[in-house]
């Protein structure tokens, strides 16, 4: 999209999604750094990961979740027929490459403006309290490429870091049911039964573990970038007792994700 174009757009998509910038709740981790006169949260522990937890209103996750069902993806009659069939997992995920659909990229857009508004200055590489370095977001398309995931209670994704044949700068999507997202840096990486954040009260000396926890409601949108991309896994462990947050196990229902990437160019 030509820059001249991004103002007018910004204004339709302000008019179809309204201005979805009300105030997040408070935040659990007192670490985390809010920026004045916007929504969005600096995870301060992982360097490059951002939280926005009211991108999108009811209304906006309801139109989003009626476009994923008119691709005729997750709807009921294709479950059962799953079922049936026992290909769950691979019916689970959709993905679409280069042209993507119009849905799609409305939301692109709309991630884009909300970085953008955060974004002061240069958006210089190096400024951390920039959401996203400034050659990420003026790259053209920001994606071309999106999954969307759908996970029944119980049902997650194993802790990984995303293929090196995407290029850096993620965003995901949460519809649906809220669910944790726990990263573990690289080189401490643990087995899933291992605890979380062992820190000063560590009186077994073992390694420390840096293992941390992001909370992803319905129509938050969560962007990393360098190492939150590169040097920390991810995983979505909704098996009893990994889904707790403030002391407490999180109801768990089906949960819908939209991740948009970019891929790499091929030489
Ligand atoms: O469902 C999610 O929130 C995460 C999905 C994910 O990490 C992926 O598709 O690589
Ligand atoms: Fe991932």
């Amino acid at each position: 999209m030509e820059v001249q174009n991004q103002e007018e757009c910004n204004r339709i998509l302000r008019e179809v999604f309204g201005d979805s910038s009300s105030e997040p709740e408070l935040e659990e981790d007192d670490d985390d750094i809010r920026t004045p006169n916007s929504g969005w949260i600096k995870i301060k522990k992982i360097k490059g990961l951002w939280l926005f937890k009211d991108f999108l209103s009811l209304q906006q996750q309801a139109s989003l979740l009626s476009a994923i069902k008119s691709e005729g993806w997750f709807t009921e009659e294709e479950e059962e027929e799953e079922e049936e069939e026992e290909e769950i997992s691979s019916q689970n995920q959709a993905m679409r490459f280069g042209d993507l659909p119009s849905w799609a990229i409305q939301l692109s857009n709309s991630i884009c403006e909300t970085i953008c508004f955060n974004q002061d200055g240069d958006g210089d590489a190096d400024d951390e309290m920039s959401v996203f370095p400034a050659n990420l977001l003026w790259r053209e398309p920001l994606f071309d490429q999106l999954i969307a995931n759908a996970y029944q209670p119980g049902e997650g994704i194993g802790a990984h870091i995303d293929l090196m044949r995407f290029e850096d700068g993620i965003a995901i999507v949460s519809l649906e049911s809220e669910c944790v997202m726990h990263f573990t840096r690289l080189e401490t990486e643990v087995n899933a039964s291992d605890c979380i954040e062992k820190g000063e009260e560590n009186e077994d000396r073992q390694p420390f573990i840096t293992k941390i926890p992001v909370l992803l409601t319905p129509g938050s949108l969560i962007v990393m970038s360098g190492e939150a991309r590169y040097k920390w896994k991810h995983e979505i462990n909704r098996k009893p007792g990994f889904q707790l947050w403030g002391g407490q196990e999180i109801r768990q229902q089906k949960r819908i994700s939209v991740t948009l990437r970019k891929l790499c160019e091929t030489k």
